[in-house]
Parts: C-alpha cells; sequence; structure tokens
C-alpha cells in the first residue's frame, strides 16, 4: 500500500492511484482501485519505482494509447458518417474529432475478488463523460450496460461477456452532445465476484479539453425543440463534478436558444 500511495491521486487532480474518481457521489465504498494515466505514462511511473527502469512499463502504455488512439478516431468518423450529414456539418464535427486532435486518459482499474459480492458494488453506474471509451476487459466478466425500456421489458442491467481481443465501445456525454442525441451516452457499472480478481483499461477519449464542441444535426429529442448547447470537454467535466448524472441535463436548451454556436439544422 506505501508503494501505491507515493503515486496517490492528489484530491485536485486526474492522475495517479486511488478509489474510483466517482466515489464521491456515493456513500458507500467501492471494491476496487485504479490507476488514472493522463499525459506521459513515464511521469507516473517515475513516482512508483523512482529507482528502476519503467520503460516497459511506460512503452506498454504508450502503444496501447497509441493504438487505441487511431481505434476510437475510426469509430467516432464512422459513427459520424452514419449520421447523414452534410459536409458543412460533418466538416464542423470533425473539427478536435479527428484522429491527431483527440485527448484522452487511460483508467486502469483492478477488483479483487470479494468474499460477499452480492453486497458490494465494484464500480457504481455513471456515464462516461468522454466521446467514447474503449474498454478492454480481463477474461472474468464484470461489465455491465442499462438497457433502457423497450418493447422486451423494462430498464434491465445486462452482463456484457469478455471476448478474447475485444474492446467495448462506451459511447460517452460529449458523442451525445456532439451528436444530439442521437448516440446516448450509456450507463454502465462494474460488478465483482467472490474467486476472481479482474482488471480493466478503460480509454477515455475526447476533443482537445478546451475545444468548443457543439451539437450537429437534427435533436433526437422526444421534444423536438430540445438540444443542446456548445461546451468543452474541461468544462463539461467542471459540471460533472457537481452535478454528476444531472450534468447533460443541464446543458440543454430549447433550440431556437443556442445562438450561433449550437446551430444544428
Ligand atoms: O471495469 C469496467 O468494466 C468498467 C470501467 C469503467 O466504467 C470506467 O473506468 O469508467
Ligand atoms: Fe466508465
Amino acid at each position: 500500500m506505501d508503494q501505491k500511495l507515493k503515486a496517490a491521486r492528489p484530491s485536485n487532480g486526474i492522475s495517479g492511484y486511488g478509489l474510483a474518481r466517482i466515489s464521491c457521489f456515493f456513500s458507500k465504498l467501492m471494491w476496487s482501485e485504479g490507476f488514472t494515466i493522463s499525459g506521459s505514462p513515464l511521469d507516473h511511473a517515475l513516482k512508483l519505482w523512482p529507482d528502476a527502469n519503467p520503460s516497459r512499463f511506460c512503452d506498454v502504455m504508450q502503444e496501447c494509447s497509441d493504438e487505441m488512439k487511431q481505434v476510437a478516431g475510426r469509430v467516432v468518423r464512422l459513427m459520424l458518417l452514419s449520421m447523414g450529414l452534410t459536409p458543412e456539418e460533418m466538416k464542423r464535427a470533425e473539427e478536435g474529432t479527428r484522429v491527431d486532435q483527440l485527448s484522452a486518459v487511460l483508467q486502469l482499474n483492478s477488483y479483487p475478488p470479494c468474499p460477499d459480492p452480492n453486497r458490494a458494488m465494484g464500480l457504481a453506474a455513471h456515464t462516461d463523460s468522454s466521446l467514447v471509451t474503449l474498454l478492454f476487459q480481463s477474461g472474468t466478466s464484470g461489465l455491465q450496460l442499462l438497457r433502457r425500456q423497450d418493447q422486451h421489458g423494462p430498464a434491465r442491467w445486462v452482463t456484457v461477456p469478455p471476448r478474447p481481443g475485444a474492446l467495448i465501445v462506451l459511447a460517452g456525454d460529449l458523442l451525445q452532445i456532439l451528436t444530439n442525441g442521437r448516440y446516448k451516452s450509456v450507463a454502465h457499472r462494474a460488478v465483482v465476484n467472490r474467486n476472481h480478481h479482474r482488471v480493466s483499461v478503460a480509454y477515455i477519449c475526447g476533443p482537445p479539453p478546451h475545444h468548443k464542441l457543439s451539437p450537429v444535426g437534427k435533436p433526437a429529442s422526444p421534444a423536438p425543440c430540445l438540444a443542446y448547447r456548445a461546451v468543452s470537454w474541461a468544462d463539461y467535466l467542471g459540471l460533472k463534478a457537481e452535478l454528476f448524472d444531472k450534468a447533460l441535463a443541464s446543458i440543454m436548451v430549447a433550440e431556437d436558444s443556442r445562438g450561433d454556436e449550437g446551430i444544428c439544422c
């Protein structure tokens, strides 16, 4: 533990070792710990192993981030292409979301075996603030997605079974904003089990922190006059830290009151 605390995440920071960053919104402790890497892996590694040569760790983390970035950029582009945008809208949507512009944090999650898994939660329900999150999970299942109510039944948690070599794409809040609600961010959580240690790696990716993202395409809201106002990832993270699951609703505005920033149709 002493070793881990050398790299503890500061209370006002993003990077480092600690409990899940959403812990402050929940009264129960979660059965997990994590390590968040934002920026160069070397800065983090030197705190953990000041006397060792951490190049292997850094090389692996760097390669993982580079490859994830390529995949994330392609996934976002395919999602945008699927929306039937005008060339003008497509151009606007690509600003800040092209692969060479994406920024990200790499979140390493660890869920030890739990003696009483029915009374504990690995990571409580949340949506990611990202455009998309690419998630790798080890061979033990634990990730669950909230499936909305549909013709097959009421809202329910669905387990995503691990598949060797597979990455899971989770739509985040910024994608919901960018696509005016066409792609909805998915609520997800991680459950724990009695016998197996589970790990996951989340590549949580979005536009450059201060790029203002404004929605494109017609709003998908059932109330057609509702849409989102333009927002940067940095500002949205501030809202999320304050409002958590109410953050998205807080930037919904009547479509004709968005001014020039968020004209979509
Ligand atoms: O461990 C998992 O399956 C989920 C991780 C996650 O949701 C996150 O890091 O934001
Ligand atoms: Fe998540």
